[in-house]
């Protein structure tokens, strides 16, 4: 244990295998650490390969930790992540399913070549200092700010652009009613309709983006997608009727939710069952909200359990339960 807690900036970079989720990841494990808050992550970014070029683009990002740990067990805990995760070490400069780097730590400067802070290239890279400037401008290394870094015309000379794929851990919030045996639906259909409940989804998802699986789009009123809202199917082979966006896989789905979200940055993306699509999507859900139905019904699909997620808040209707959950 160490009482001293410091701001860490790292730098996450993969060219191998599916980027954006590999770094969503490891950002869920850093986030996971001991003594170890994920203040900051900065959206991704494409980036041409420097330094050694014959090799896949990156996506890049950046992110800030507070942490109790002390900066070596710090590193040797990301370099374990970054084992978990797949990395294998080929070359130097070479291509990685992920690659997390430190930047700089708060008073720290460490030179004993397994650490060095701040990392010695760190001025010299856009990929690094594009992403470290949308968290850190005035960050001060080496007597600049990465603001003034970035200015630099080497720096503006290098491809580094947003990437069009979702970059927050948890892009997902999912809204769904249970019964007390956490059963969502019997047949395809909802265990239970009750008016103040189809009104709260109303509110909640009117004028945001809607993601269901297949029987869930076949259960909607007349087959049709909900009006208001964009609807999205995630379904590898379903025929979807007009009105309905279609993802064959999940890539497809950050994909087109990236092109969303760079059209309209503050719509919401809700997972509205069902339970096979749920627990697909599990991994990416932050928030729930929570219809709680009195009974039990004879279920024949289940909402997972909800542990990693704390009750927030609570409030009672006339016949149900509202609560919402976040990722703890
Ligand atoms: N600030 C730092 N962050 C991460 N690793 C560091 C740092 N300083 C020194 N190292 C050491 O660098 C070694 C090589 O790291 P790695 O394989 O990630 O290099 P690389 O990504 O190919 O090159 P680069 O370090 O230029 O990004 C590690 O064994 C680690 O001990
Ligand atoms: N664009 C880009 N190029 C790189 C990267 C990286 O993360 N992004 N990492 C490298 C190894 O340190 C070498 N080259």
């Amino acid at each position: 244990m160490n009482d001293v807690q410091r701001r860490i900036w790292l730098s996450l970079g993969a060219n191998l295998g599916d980027r954006g989720e590999t770094i969503r990841e490891a950002l869920r494990r850093i986030a996971a650490l001991p003594e170890t808050d994920l203040l900051q992550t900065a959206p991704f970014y494409e980036t041409a390969p420097w330094g050694k070029t014959d090799q896949p683009g990156f996506i890049n990002t950046a992110a800030e930790v507070r942490t109790g740990l002390a900066p070596l067990e710090l590193l040797h805990r990301l370099q374990r992540i970054e084992r978990e995760l797949g990395r294998v070490r080929h070359e130097h400069w070479g291509a990685r399913t992920i690659d997390i780097d430190m930047l700089a730590a708060e008073g720290t400067v460490c030179r004993t070549g397994e650490l060095n802070l701040p990392h010695p290239y760190l001025t010299e890279r856009a990929f690094v200092l594009i992403p470290l400037r949308d968290i850190a401008p005035q960050l001060i290394v080496q007597g600049r700010s990465i603001a003034a870094w970035c200015r630099r015309d080497e720096i503006a000379g290098q491809a580094v652009v947003p990437a069009p794929e979702l970059d927050e851990p948890y892009p997902l919030k999912l809204i769904v009613a249970v019964d007390e045996a956490r059963g969502m639906g019997r047949n395809g259909q909802l265990l239970m309709k009750l008016d103040e409940d189809m009104a709260r989804f109303r509110a909640q998802t009117m004028g945001q983006t809607i993601i269901m699986g297949r029987r869930t789009m076949e259960s909607l009123p007349g087959g049709r997608p909900l009006p208001g809202r964009i609807n999205v199917v995630l379904s590898s082979g379903a025929d979807v009727p007009q009105g309905f966006q279609v993802c064959r896989n999940e890539k497809q789905l950050w994909q087109l939710l990236g092109r969303l979200r760079r059209d309209e940055p503050g719509r919401g993306n809700w997972c509205i069952g069902g339970a096979q699509t749920c627990r697909t999507l599990w991994p990416y859900i932050g928030e729930i909200r929570l219809t709680r139905l009195p009974g039990e019904h004879g279920a024949d699909c289940f909402l997972p359990d909800l542990q990693g997620f704390r009750l927030q808040q609570e409030e009672r209707g006339r016949a149900c339960t509202f609560q919402c959950w976040q990722r703890a």
